[in-house]
């Protein structure tokens, strides 16, 4: 089992296994309002139903957590998908893993874990029941759009590493 984890940069097809990435970027479009503005239509579907659940937008403010970073858990929304926009254009950090339904499973296969960088412009949304780490600035007093589900049931699942098997890696330079 490998404890590091290697920043891979954020592309749409990478990110697929995970979620949606939101961004303009060699996306289609189409022209609307008379041709003054392109609509990047659908980029990420919002998936808050189950349970009575109820779509809601937050905006978070972050703070960097210290580097280099001691990946001590990770977390899942089991009933509703959880979207992440940058507000001022910050690169940040992703870290995924599939869900394999095995809950010892995930918290022992490091290889699950995968590291990706936004450049700023690229949000993300994490499907319904997605393994992330808790939202990753790395610039002070960051903000993010926060698109996901409020109601009834328990929507946060947490999975905590022992210190064998904490996974730790550097800051990145913000370039990607
Ligand atoms: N707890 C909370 O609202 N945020 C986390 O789910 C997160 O992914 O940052
Ligand atoms: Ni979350």
């Amino acid at each position: 089992m490998t404890n590091t984890i290697t920043l891979e940069p954020l592309t749409a097809a990478a990110f697929k296994p995970y979620g949606d990435v939101i961004a303009t970027a060699d996306r289609d479009y189409f022209m609307i309002n008379n041709g003054s503005t392109r609509r990047y239509h659908q980029l990420a579907n919002v998936d808050t139903e189950t349970e009575g659940g109820s779509t809601i937008i937050s905006i978070f403010q972050a703070t960097p957590l210290a580097y280099p970073l001691s990946v001590s858990m990770m977390e899942r929304h089991p009933l509703g998908s959880q979207a992440f926009i940058p507000l001022l254009g910050n690169a940040y950090l992703i870290l995924v893993a599939a869900p394999t339904g095995d809950l010892e499973q995930d918290r022992l296969d490091s290889q699950t874990i995968r590291g990706f960088i936004s450049d700023g412009s690229q949000g993300v949304n994490y499907h319904k029941g997605v393994w992330h780490h808790p939202i990753l600035a790395l610039s002070d007093q960051d903000q993010f759009l926060i698109v996901d589900r409020a109601g009834p049931g328990n929507n946060c699942e947490e999975v905590h590493f022992t210190d064998a098997e904490k996974r730790i890696f550097a800051k990145p330079a913000c370039s990607v």
